[in-house]
């Protein structure tokens, strides 16, 4: 396996020269486009890893797959009369569905989703960032995993769009606490940095049917893994999930920090971190190499 990773971060490092470092979170402007990690973790606790792989980084849209676990857990299936679960051909941060919808996102890995669930989050938590953080601690054995302040302020200061979103679905009355709150708290889950390493120990739970099998936590049930893994895999890559789906067949969610993260049923959690991102807003490099191992491992959810 060690071998295989590092064929195929050799393979895939020069191809971040085809993407673009996100630069409207002014946090993610300054980081070197040539870092380059990949994680996978299996679930007997091993992690095989190359490159950059234990580097924090920014883990942004990632954080939508351990804030819907904490609302799956929190109310269950009363969440779907808030947030849809159908895919969406609009960018993550489009407005464009909301307005027709009623205020009702179509998925909760669109950014309107994603607000929502923070919204919903933020009226059981004082500090919905706070148990964010708190859950990734201690899935991935990390207590030194945190969100960036700096950055959170920063994206905060620049999110009009996500601000707009709120206020659409306030509209409408699908978003019951204050805009800035929520959307403070929203930049700082997506704010917190976490590595290769541990955000693939982190999400093992959801490869081993809702157990994490290190600390032995049922984290969510069953039904809820197999929901969260369809929503990754329709809706995880946003507008080119399909396409995602067509060439590697897992369940996957990228953020724009240049993070992504791939369920393998029955084995194990692979995350990858290049910061170049494609049009859609996924890593390029990072997209490849998760294809790469995919097919040389012939691990995907559909044979
Ligand atoms: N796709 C992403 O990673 C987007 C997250 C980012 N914080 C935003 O709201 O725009």
């Amino acid at each position: 396996m060690q071998d295989c990773l590092d064929r195929i971060a050799t393979r895939v490092r020069p191809l971040a020269k085809r993407g673009r470092v996100a630069d409207y979170i002014p946090a993610l402007k300054c980081v070197d486009p040539q870092r380059f990690g990949l994680a996978v973790a299996t679930l007997d606790g091993e992690v095989h890893q190359t490159g950059d792989s234990m580097e924090p980084f920014s883990i942004q849209s990632i954080s939508k797959v351990f804030s819907l676990v904490l609302a799956c857990n929190l109310v269950g299936d009363e969440l779907w009369q808030r947030v849809g679960r159908l895919p969406s051909s609009n960018q993550f941060n489009s407005l464009v569905e909301l307005e027709l919808n009623q205020g009702k996102p179509r998925n909760p890995f669109v950014n309107p989703g994603a607000l929502v669930i923070a919204d919903l989050l933020t009226s059981r938590h004082t500090q919905m960032e706070r148990a964010m953080v708190s859950l990734l601690r201690e899935l991935s054995g990390n207590s030194t995993i945190d969100y960036n302040m700096e950055a959170a302020a920063g994206e905060f200061a620049t999110a009009h769009r996500n601000k707009a979103a709120a206020y659409l679905m306030k509209s409408f009355g699908n978003f019951h606490n204050g805009v800035d709150e929520v959307v403070g708290a929203y930049c700082a889950q997506c704010a917190i940095t976490s590595s290769c390493r541990d955000l693939a120990v982190a999400a093992l739970f959801l490869a081993d049917a809702g157990t994490h099998p290190i600390t032995g936590r049922q984290v969510v049930a069953q039904q809820q893994v197999r929901q969260i893994c369809a929503l990754m895999m329709s809706s995880g890559t946003y507008e080119v999930s399909g396409e995602t789906a067509f060439s590697i067949g897992l369940p996957i969610k990228s953020g724009v920090g240049g993070g992504i993260l791939a369920v393998i049923p029955r084995f194990g959690v692979m995350c990858a971190w290049s910061p170049p991102l494609d049009d859609s807003g996924s890593s390029v490099a990072g997209l490849k190499a998760v294809e790469l191992f995919a097919v040389k491992m012939n691990k995907t959810v559909f044979a």
